[in-house]
């Protein structure tokens, strides 16, 4: 099995959790290509992975808008992610999606209100005839911008074992 990881970041805690579910993954010798979404591809039916993992920051309790990835802009001298953010990149991937075996992370701040990017990615993804392997995972940041809790790498990387487990145990599809 193969996994293709897609992310979105605005200040790069993002892209270290992707960075740390992918390290999790080839410790149980899964090969995890990494992309950022504004250059990763759409999957094609013909050359779907065997697992497809994607995370993104939490904006305002679900995925970024244009708006609110603008404001994230005004908070540093350059962002991760410049172009669009995973809200579009599902929209081309919606279509393709169906029976395929799918995990979804995001990053977001500590409390009950704060809403969660994966979750809503999750939703799409199943509406799409996607299966999910294991349910949607956070991991959590102090602040807007100032960075992951200690321990958050290490919660990420054993949650990129765990999903090679389960992703291998899941019926063929
Ligand atoms: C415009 C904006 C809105 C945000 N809204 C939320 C929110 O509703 N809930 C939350 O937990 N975090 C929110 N955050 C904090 C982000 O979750 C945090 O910036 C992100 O996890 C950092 O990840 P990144 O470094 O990969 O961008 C918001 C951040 C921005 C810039």
């Amino acid at each position: 099995m193969t996994a293709l990881l897609v992310f979105e970041s605005m200040y790069g805690s993002t892209a270290a959790i992707a960075q740390a579910v992918a390290a999790g993954l080839a410790d149980l010798r899964v090969p995890t290509t990494v992309y950022e979404v504004g250059v990763a591809v759409i999957p094609s039916f013909s050359a779907s992975p065997g697992l497809l993992v994607i995370g993104a920051p939490t904006h305002q309790r679900g995925l970024s808008t244009t708006g609110t990835r603008d404001a994230a802009r005004g908070d540093v001298a350059e962002t991760v992610s410049r172009g669009d953010g995973v809200r579009e990149w599902l929209d081309q991937l919606v279509g393709r999606v169906s029976g395929m075996q799918t995990a979804v992370f995001d990053t977001a701040v500590a409390g009950r209100l704060s809403g969660s990017a994966a979750s809503t990615i999750g939703k799409r993804l199943t509406k799409a005839g996607a299966h999910l392997v294991v349910p949607p995972e956070s991991f959590t940041v102090s602040g807007r911008s100032s960075g992951l809790l200690p321990d958050e790498l290490e919660h990420a990387r054993s949650w990129g074992r765990s999903l090679a487990l389960f992703a291998a145990a899941a019926p063929a599809r």
